[in-house]
């Protein structure tokens, strides 16, 4: 089912809270409307009404519904298109939709931004990348588990989805499911939780009928017992019918440390790849690739600058030029060096040490639950945003033992004992909900793989 429809229920919620409508003027107005369809960013809905009440609607409730669908589902420059019901074409009514290339991206999981066209090839991964290539362009043929490890923030995420776009792109009938370890985890746990067979007949049928697997993270399924098992039988049944794996680790199966000989020894079967750190030409060459892909005219010298300075992570080198230009933009600024060096004063330091710091960990939760960091910072108080937000609470406590006032200070000036709250909150919840405590163990070892 698409997202904006599944989340529809909800969508009309936030609308109705966040602009204060009455009962009556959201059962008149809000709640009778349904969605037709949704084709890239345009968002076709019925009015069941005269044209009065669709001329009404589309005036005064179009751009909030606009802004919420973008929201909750993350679509880009969402499009709405308010039609009647006497306008709804009746042949293609009935006509069964063939499932179009985006749906399939979104039921795999994929970030339509990570290609193979976007991926900037250097010295560093490129033979990780012409891998990914054969894999994509033979599936099950070629390399059988394809595994990538690397340091954070180095591309493996964005070579793994590019390989599942160029699967889906070139054989419409393969099915391709891209998931997190820390998402198979929850959902297992989520099933067992069910504790009837029909659930885990449906969780084993939907990872092992499948043509492509690509499991991110592997290293945080290490050590859990129920989900390794259950890995292990997925991973058999696929490799043995053909299907190609696609793995990816912080480090190669050799130096993991807790890892079962059984795996071990299974992800050694077909090919290991490494991506290390950028150098500096490909460094220079990713900067250049987003501010093409972003529409930005940056001074090279400044592009030099963030070049010179950044170089353990892909993410942090990309972040540094949102970082430049959202400042330039609040200070209403030119963008030059000097600019540069005063915004990313905090991120570069001489010492090039890496320290953590309360901004550092709501930007990793932000990232993590697919939500922007002023969402966090602000108002916002529907679930999507409220429990991250929280847990962005509790990890500044947990991790770095930052003092209540300063985390509310960072999380847009709230009040301490908001923060206590939250930080309660999450205590306690952990305590009966597993997969949350996946996520924060998940989190934990992100922000520092130290721990
Ligand atoms: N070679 C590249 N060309 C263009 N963009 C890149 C490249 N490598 C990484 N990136 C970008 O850097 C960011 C981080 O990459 P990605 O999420 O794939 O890293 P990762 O190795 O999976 O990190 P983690 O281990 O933290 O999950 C993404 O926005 C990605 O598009």
């Amino acid at each position: 089912m698409n997202k904006v429809v599944e989340k529809w229920d909800e969508i009309l919620q936030i609308v109705k809270t966040e602009h204060d409508l009455s009962d009556v003027s959201f059962k008149t107005w809000l709640k009778p409307l349904t969605v037709y369809q949704v084709e890239g960013n345009i968002v076709t809905i019925i009015v069941p009404s005269e044209q009065v009440g669709l001329n009404y609607i589309s005036k005064k409730y179009k751009l909030p519904l606009q802004v919420t669908i973008s929201e909750v589902t993350g679509m880009e420059n969402c499009e709405i298109n308010f039609i009647l019901p006497e306008d709804v074409p009746k042949k293609e009514a009935a006509a069964p939709k063939v499932q179009s290339q985006d749906t399939r991206c979104e039921e795999a999981h994929l970030n339509p931004k990570y290609t193979f066209d976007t991926f900037v090839v250097g010295s560093n991964n490129k033979f990780a990348q012409a891998a990914a290539l054969a894999v994509a362009e033979s599936p099950g043929d070629a390399y059988n588990p394809l595994f990538i490890y690397g340091g954070a923030g180095l591309g493996k995420t964005h070579l793994m989805h590019s390989i599942a776009h160029f699967i889906i792109d070139h054989d419409e009938n393969s099915k391709v499911l891209y998931v997190t370890s820390e998402e198979f985890t929850n959902e297992l746990i989520e099933t067992i939780r069910n504790g009837n067979n029909t659930a885990m007949t449906k969780f084993r049928e939907k990872y092992r009928n499948i043509d492509v697997l690509l499991v991110d993270d592997i290293q945080f399924i290490i050590g859990k017992e129920s989900t390794q098992e259950e890995f292990f039988h997925t991973f058999n049944s696929l490799h043995s019918a053909g299907k190609q794996i696609i793995i990816s680790s912080d480090k190669p199966p050799k130096d993991m440390e807790i890892l079962e000989e059984r795996f071990r020894s299974r992800f050694e079967w077909g090919l290991i790849v490494d991506i290390t750190l950028p150098d500096y030409e490909t460094r220079m060459a990713i900067l250049h690739k987003k501010e093409e892909m972003d529409g930005y005219d940056i001074n090279e010298e400044v592009i030099k600058y963030i070049a010179n300075n950044i170089k353990s992570n892909i993410r942090e080198l990309e972040g540094a030029i949102n970082k430049v230009m959202a400042f330039a933009k609040l200070e209403q600024r030119e963008v030059n060096l000097e600019l540069a060096e005063q915004a990313l004063k905090d991120i570069i330091s001489p010492n090039e040490k890496k320290v953590i710091t309360p901004e550092y960990i709501i930007s990793m939760v932000a990232e993590h639950f697919d939500v922007s960091v002023e969402d966090l910072y602000g108002n916002k108080r529907n679930s999507k945003i409220v429990m991250p937000r929280q847990i962005a609470m509790y990890l500044c406590r947990e991790i770095i033992s930052t003092p209540l006032k300063s985390i509310g200070k960072c999380l847009g000036n709230r009040d301490h004992t908001t923060i206590m709250h939250g930080i309660d909150k999450i205590e306690k919840e952990i305590v009966s909900d597993d997969n949350l405590k996946n996520t924060i163990e998940t989190l934990k070892k992100k922000i520092n793989p130290q721990t």
